[in-house]
């Protein structure tokens, strides 16, 4: 099977995007090929694979697959490319219009330069999902999940727990550098007080509007940077007392910056770039 694909990256968490308005894939064939093509050795190489697809529900739909072949709800980065793909591909032919995924329906502005090129997108996330038991996370139902301590391997965490559509578990380390991403990442990751898994977090909070960020992600591991997560972050440091609602919030991630801010009326706005590495056709 020949299929056309774009890679495209959102400061460095980077996917194969399969365009389904002119592309057919068989859905029982979807996880494999997810882990396939993002194998760097005998594939293409990245973090998953995001699938743009036709929907009633919006004016484009987007689904998300971790390189181990497992079906994500959400993604920062994902919607930005798509958003970028869609708008200069003309699958959409205005600058703001609307994404469907498995989480939700959320609002996409491209800004787009003299040559017609999409340069920055916002996405209105929606708002954070804090119930407990929806994130979802073991442990009373009804409340919620903020600087609770966490015992995992040989220490206690605090954590703090948001949704976006997709789990988040957040911690706040005096030093980024010093974070233990990869010794607990993948511990937390499959810890069974998450029952669906959980995409891994740590923040240092620089100052009410600048945040340092890693994040282990559920499926794919490490990644240089996670949307999702730099949402649920902001959400993590406000709800901590750290930053302050209504305000613009500058995350560094790996990969880059993107600026969050969680507005007074509940929503999480997402601002940042996002980029075409190649496109081609996979041998599958
Ligand atoms: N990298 C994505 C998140 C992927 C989430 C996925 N790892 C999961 O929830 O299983 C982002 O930019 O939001």
């Amino acid at each position: 099977m020949k299929i056309p694909f774009t890679k495209m990256h959102g400061l460095g968490n980077n996917y194969i995007y399969i365009d389904l308005f002119h592309t057919v894939l068989p859905e029982e064939r979807l996880s494999e090929l997810a882990i396939n093509m993002s194998n760097p050795n005998t594939g293409i190489g990245s973090d998953g694979m995001i699938l743009i697809h036709p929907t009633e529900n919006a004016d484009v739909g987007m689904r998300i697959f971790n390189k181990d072949g497992s079906e994500g709800m959400n993604c920062g980065n994902g919607l930005r490319c798509t958003a970028k793909y869609a708008y200069e591909t003309g699958i959409v032919d205005r600058q703001e219009f609307t994404i469907q995924t498995k989480a939700n329906i959320v609002q996409a502005i491209v800004q787009v330069n003299d040559e017609g090129k999409v340069e920055e997108i916002t996405i209105d996330m929606g708002a954070p999902i804090l119930q407990r038991e929806q994130i979802p996370m073991l442990g009373e139902a009804g409340t919620t999940v903020i600087n609770e301590p966490f015992q995992v391997a040989d220490t206690t965490l605090r954590v703090t727990a948001v949704s976006m559509g997709n789990p988040h578990v957040i911690t706040m380390v005096d030093a980024i550098d010093h974070a233990p991403l990869t010794t607990l990442g993948p511990i937390i990751e499959k810890d069974e007080r998450f029952p669906k898994g959980v995409n891994t977090e740590f923040i240092e909070v620089v100052s009410d509007e600048e945040i340092h960020f890693r994040v282990w992600e559920r499926g794919s591991g490490i990644t240089e940077a996670c949307g999702t997560g730099a949402c649920a972050a902001v959400v993590a440091a406000t709800l901590n007392n750290r930053v302050k609602k209504g305000k613009k919030v500058v995350v560094h991630l790996a990969g880059g910056d993107l600026i969050i801010e969680w507005k007074q009326d509940g929503h999480i706005w997402m601002t940042g770039g996002a980029e075409t590495i190649a496109s081609g056709i996979y041998h599958a």
